[in-house]
């Protein structure tokens, strides 16, 4: 009988806050095609011949206010998640990034070596991209053909509209939203409008009304449309009223047109409007990272207070929570039960 296995594949993070290492990163992760889609040349003239002239240095003090001992908190956390899940279930559990290490090739090499025929590869995004969940499945694809061509892969698919995930979600910001609050913002990660337009397969997104309506062939990839819809679902559990919500996108890089609103823009206005007290969750990360821990939790409260507010309460990631585990169980033991039905 053929052995299976579990990947658990998570952005990655610099190896260590030296602006060098920092700068490999970045050198990586935004010559990716899926997520700087310019052809090559124009590619790497902006990333090589302008951006990484300067954010490696700004990026690694970021990267300095939320490294712990053990590392980033990005990977230290799919660590945990990984251990925990390894406790569940009875087939080996391994880690993988997208970008630096431990890689996507290292995590599959160390299920292969194990016995593992038959992989269960886990992209821990709940909103389809192509810079996140496409990118990662083309990647272990072509790791798979190269190095290991009689290992089979299984993907789960985005997870943002599963019963057992919102449930989870809601339950966990509901046991940490403060207790008195004017609106409850969900932040998630920005993509360049350019991108919806792409992997529409219907061309019918126009990133306006149709990412909000509930009967559109092209939201299986319209990540704006999942943001909405993760964000309807988790307040409707919660019972809170649309008007005390609001949804905004952040982390925009270069010159391109992201999906609106964007995060800081709103931060830095809302106090005006009335939102004194805010409590404010970015749903598009299973893990707190750099992104939350610090765009959001500092840089954003600083927008925020700037602007007016008064009380900023960040709602962390579901990191390595129990109830977050037994969703990855479950998600997991359904595609390693795929294995049997082919
Ligand atoms: C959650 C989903 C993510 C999407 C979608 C995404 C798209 C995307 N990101 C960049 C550029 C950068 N992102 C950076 C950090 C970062 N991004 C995500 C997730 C998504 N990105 C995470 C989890 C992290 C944190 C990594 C960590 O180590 O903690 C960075 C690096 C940091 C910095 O210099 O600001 C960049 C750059 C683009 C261009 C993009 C879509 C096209
Ligand atoms: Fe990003
Ligand atoms: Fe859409």
């Amino acid at each position: 009988m053929n052995k299976k296995g579990i990947l658990l594949v998570n952005l990655g993070s610099p190896r260590s806050t030296a602006v060098n290492d920092v700068k490999e990163y970045l050198d990586e992760f935004l010559m990716d095609e899926k997520v700087i889609d310019y052809r090559w040349i124009f590619r790497a003239l902006l990333v090589q011949g302008i951006i990484l002239k300067t954010r490696p240095a700004k990026s690694a003090e970021a990267y300095k206010t939320v490294w712990t001992d053990e590392g980033s908190p990005l990977i230290v956390i799919t660590e945990k998640i990984q251990k925990k899940l390894q406790k569940l279930v009875d087939v080996p559990v391994e880690i993988g990034m997208r970008y630096a290490q431990p890689s996507i090739e290292a995590g599959i090499q160390k299920l292969v070596d194990q016995g593992v025929t038959e992989i269960v590869l886990f992209p821990l995004y709940p909103q389809y991209a192509m810079s996140t969940t496409e990118t990662v499945i083309e990647k272990a694809e072509e790791v798979r053909k190269k190095k290991f061509p009689k290992v089979k892969i299984n993907y789960i698919q985005p997870f943002y509209n599963r019963d057992i995930y919102i449930n989870c979600l809601a339950e966990s910001i509901k046991e940490k939203l403060p207790e008195n609050f004017d609106a409850l913002q969900f932040s998630y990660h920005g993509v360049p409008e350019r991108h919806i337009y792409k992997t529409d397969p219907t061309k019918t997104c126009n990133l306006n009304d149709c990412c909000s309506r509930d009967d559109n062939p092209s939201h299986q990839f319209c990540y704006r449309h999942q943001c909405y819809k993760t964000t309807q679902r988790v307040i409707e559990k919660l019972n809170l009223p649309k008007e005390k919500t609001i949804v905004s996108f952040q982390s925009r890089l270069g010159k391109d047109k992201w999906i609106e609103p964007y995060t800081d823009e709103t931060l830095e206005s809302i106090g005006k409007n009335g939102v004194k007290n805010l409590a404010i969750v970015c749903p598009a990360f299973v893990s707190d990272c750099l992104e939350t821990l610090e765009e959001i939790s500092v840089e954003g409260k600083e927008q925020f207070m700037h602007g007016g507010g008064e009380s900023f309460h960040y709602i962390p990631c579901l990191n390595d929570e129990d109830r977050w585990i037994d969703v990855v169980k479950i998600l997991c033991e359904e595609k390693l039960n795929d294995f049997y039905l082919v």
